[in-house]
């Protein structure tokens, strides 16, 4: 997979070279290449924002530089783009859409500031790229390199060979297996800790009645913290 990144902070994406994405990057599962909006302006000052048509507080991407940096990629490679937008106007970011993300092969994150993107750029981009516009949550953050760090992982873990043992992608909160239920409480040695003992019923070796006691304690962890979940 081919990961590109256009910011006007590429700064912002050391970490992607971390851990478990840094591992899929150094081993050429993932190719990951960041670029810098500004290189696609030609003004002195380097300006990719501008006051907004209609009025109104804040300031607006250009689309000139984001024009150019899409015929930029276009050029750069041969793989189709699928072009990933974060936005709090954005569709939510689930697991399922992570999954979706993850079979594509080349995705594009263009990142917005400000108040964001002008619409033209995401209405030409669609004609010719699928565009996802997605947002993390109910929350404004500055801009959408946050956004990006964690979409990006979300779907990197996902990829074939990422993630040492698979089946740990299967009984998590959201995953394809039990998209219901948020995931059950978690235990490790040592067995009291501040004076505070694992469940009992998980040291039995019984695997019928520890299966039970976790969906019990997923589905109430669920009930608590998310009934819409539940359809409740
Ligand atoms: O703030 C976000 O993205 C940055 C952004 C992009 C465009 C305009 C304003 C802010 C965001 C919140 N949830 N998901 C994404």
């Amino acid at each position: 997979m081919r990961l590109d990144v256009v910011s006007i902070f590429p700064d912002y994406f050391a970490p992607l070279h971390l851990s478990l994405v840094g591992k899929a990057i150094a081993s050429g599962r993932v190719d990951l290449a960041v670029h810098d909006l500004r290189s696609w302006t030609h003004d002195r000052h380097h300006t990719t924002d501008d006051t907004p048509y209609g009025g109104g507080a804040g300031m607006v991407m250009k689309p000139e530089p984001w024009g150019e940096a899409l015929d930029a990629l276009e050029q750069a490679s041969d793989l189709p783009m699928t072009i990933v937008v974060p936005t709090p106007a954005g569709q939510p970011f689930t697991q399922a859409l992570a999954y979706e993300l993850a079979t594509r092969p080349r995705l594009v994150f263009a990142c917005g500031r400000y108040e964001g993107i002008d619409q033209r750029v995401i209405d030409y981009a669609t004609d010719t790229y699928e565009v996802i516009e997605v947002s993390l949550g109910d929350y404004v953050l500055n801009g959408g390199e946050v956004a990006v760090l964690a979409i990006t992982e979300a779907v990197v873990r996902l990829l074939p060979g990422v993630i040492g043992n698979p089946d740990s992608l299967l009984e998590e909160s959201h995953s394809e297996g039990n998209e219901q239920l948020l995931e059950y409480p978690n235990y490790t040695k040592p067995p009291i800790w501040r004076g505070r003992e694992v469940p009992e019923v998980l040291l039995s070796g019984n695997h019928a009645v520890i299966a039970r006691w976790r969906q019990e304690q997923a589905t109430a962890r669920t009930r608590a913290r998310r009934p819409d979940l539940l359809g409740e």
